[in-house]
């Protein structure tokens, strides 16, 4: 059994702010907690340090974790968290930090274990000295997803917001450089402006890409009923790659009714929190398994732990988990989707700096990305993220 032990757990919030806004929420004042787990291993000179953190969109969560989640780790016995494979195993860190938490409720204390869990994944693959998505394929796999890890994981480029002063042409130019990045599908917002006006926006998207590259569009939950549906009529007219989370997120019946009448791929599942809340959605969404779009994010979700849970229970359903593309555009998803063998994973190139985007040195190529062999999740390979985490660790 190994010796190696928590010996503290640090967390700092940090802005990702950014004047733009979606159909729902604008980001000036959005931010992230960054988390630390640090261990009295040392290698090359140096504690071994597990970190984690939570996707846009959601905020900080420095209250939950002090006062709550990192707590309840620091206090469980050390040999509790031991696992099977004789080190800290991520499952045993979810579980004493979840201790004297009831079911549902889950909101953002789900983000909050989200940035727990992802430290603990990127510690245990460091402590084995493996990639994560290799660490997840040996260990975590579902056993009715292959055995070896994608070599190259789809990834498209999200963007497109609402900005104060950026008219139809400057859209354009930002899905232009998203295209010159390599990517080969992009997306933009809809939803926070009138109709016709997202109309036009779409219509002069769709005018600068080439052959071989399409548009997804993205309302953020924003439309009634009667709002997604007379898009839906509208969007018919477009070759969209998919039109994503139109109604609330928890509002099944609407999402029910609009499979019903829009024929092409629809988007959610960015906003559920939780396994239960995914299973509702397969439950009674309506949602097609030959082609709509699951977009759960780990993440913001009580982790790559619970996320393994609603793989499965998607197998058991009857879908493939090649239906996903999980939200968050950064590098815990995207090894994730390597390693379980989902369809790929959002990215956000030039947004929620430094956060988002993938390992330095691994460029798209043909709407693909690779993944390091480093040992863990590989954020340190981003020179931006690497002095936030460095900071955190102190
Ligand atoms: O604008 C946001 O909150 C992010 C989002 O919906 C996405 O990436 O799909
Ligand atoms: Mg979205």
């Amino acid at each position: 059994m190994t010796g190696v032990r928590i010996v503290d757990v640090r967390e700092q919030t940090v802005p990702i702010e950014a004047d733009m806004s979606n159909a729902f929420i604008n980001f000036s004042k959005m931010t992230v907690s960054v988390l630390a787990i640090v261990t009295d291993e040392v290698r090359d000179g140096q504690p071994v340090v597990g970190y984690g953190f939570n996707s846009n969109g959601r905020y900080a969560q420095g209250g939950l974790l002090r006062e709550r989640i990192v707590p309840r780790v620091l206090e469980a016995a050390p040999e509790s968290l031991v696992g099977e494979h004789g080190d800290l195993d991520p499952e045993l860190i979810w579980r004493a930090a979840m201790r004297d938490e009831k079911p549902g409720g889950h909101g953002d204390r789900a983000v909050a274990m989200g940035i727990l869990d992802m430290a603990s994944w990127d510690l245990a693959a460091k402590l084995a000295g493996v990639p994560l998505y290799r660490l997840l394929s040996d260990r975590a796999r579902d056993p009715r997803t292959p055995a070896e890890p994608l070599e190259r994981v789809w990834v498209y480029a999200a963007g497109g917001y609402y900005y104060p002063d950026r008219g139809i042409e400057a859209l354009q130019d930002e899905m232009r450089s998203y295209l010159d990045l390599g990517y080969r599908t992009v997306k933009m917002k809809i939803g926070g402006a009138p109709l016709e006006q997202d109309v036009r926006r779409i219509e002069a998207v769709l005018a600068v890409l080439p052959e071989g590259c399409d548009l997804a569009v993205d309302a953020n939950g924003r439309f009634s009923l009667e709002q997604a549906l007379a898009y839906a009529d509208a969007l018919s007219a477009y070759p969209l790659r998919w039109y994503e989370e139109a109604g609330d997120p928890l509002d099944f019946e609407e999402l029910r009714a609009l499979a019903e009448r829009y024929e092409g791929p629809l988007a959610t599942g960015e906003n559920l929190l939780s396994f239960p809340e995914a299973r509702n959605l397969i439950r009674y969404g309506g949602l097609r398994a030959d082609r709509d779009v699951l977009q759960m994010d780990p993440a913001l979700s009580y982790g790559l732990t619970e996320f393994r849970r609603t793989v499965g229970m998607l197998f058991d359903a009857g879908w493939d988990p090649n239906r996903c593309v999980p939200h968050g555009g950064h590098q815990f998803n995207l090894s994730i989707a390597a390693a379980f063998h989902l369809y790929g994973c959002e990215s956000y190139p030039g947004i929620f700096a430094p956060f988002g985007g993938f390992a330095d040195g691994y460029p798209i190529e043909d709407g693909h990305v690779r993944l390091p062999d480093a040992p863990g999740i590989g954020l340190e390979l981003k020179a931006g993220l690497a002095p936030v985490l460095a900071a955190v660790r102190g």
